[in-house]
């Protein structure tokens, strides 16, 4: 079954949206099989974010994914990749519809609430990047 890995970003988390995100993932019925609240650290944010290292919003990226405790997650369901990002919206919240996460509880682009892989490598990539195979549980 196809596996996803998403987060609920720093703002996410302070702003107390953990429980009303989780809900909507599990009402569409994606199926939590890892979940834990953690700190990024340094190292893993710039790996995480790798691609983006040239970019001139890397450095401030950085620094606010870090800011403090995240909720990382690996969904599994049909279709799971491409429905999550649906139900994200679009990167910038200003372009996000209502609905979506980000159309829903966010503003700004630099504080976008949740991060869910692109496709199925990253996917792959990231679910190695934040769990062990010891944590999941299904
Ligand atoms: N132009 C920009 N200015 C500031 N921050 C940006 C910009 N573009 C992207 N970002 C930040 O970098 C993150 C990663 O960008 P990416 O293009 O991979 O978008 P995404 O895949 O929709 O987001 P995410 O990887 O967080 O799920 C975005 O979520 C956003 O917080």
């Amino acid at each position: 079954m196809e596996r996803t890995f998403a987060m609920i970003k720093p703002d996410g988390v302070r702003r107390g949206l953990t429980g009303k995100i989780i809900q909507r993932l599990e009402d569409k019925g994606f199926k939590i099989v890892a979940l834990k609240k953690m700190r990024i650290s340094f190292d893993l944010a710039e790996e995480h974010y790798g691609e983006h290292k040239e970019k001139p919003f890397f450095k401030p990226l950085v620094e606010f994914i870090t800011s403090g405790p995240v909720v990382a997650m690996v969904l599994e369901g049909p279709g799971v990749i491409a429905e999550l990002r649906k139900m994200m919206g679009a990167t910038n919240p200003a372009d996000a519809l209502p609905g979506t996460i980000r159309g829903d509880f966010a503003t700004t682009i630099d504080e976008n609430v949740i991060h869910g892989s692109a496709n199925e490598a990253d996917a792959e990539r990231e679910i190695a990047l934040f769990f062990r195979p010891e944590e999941f549980v299904s």
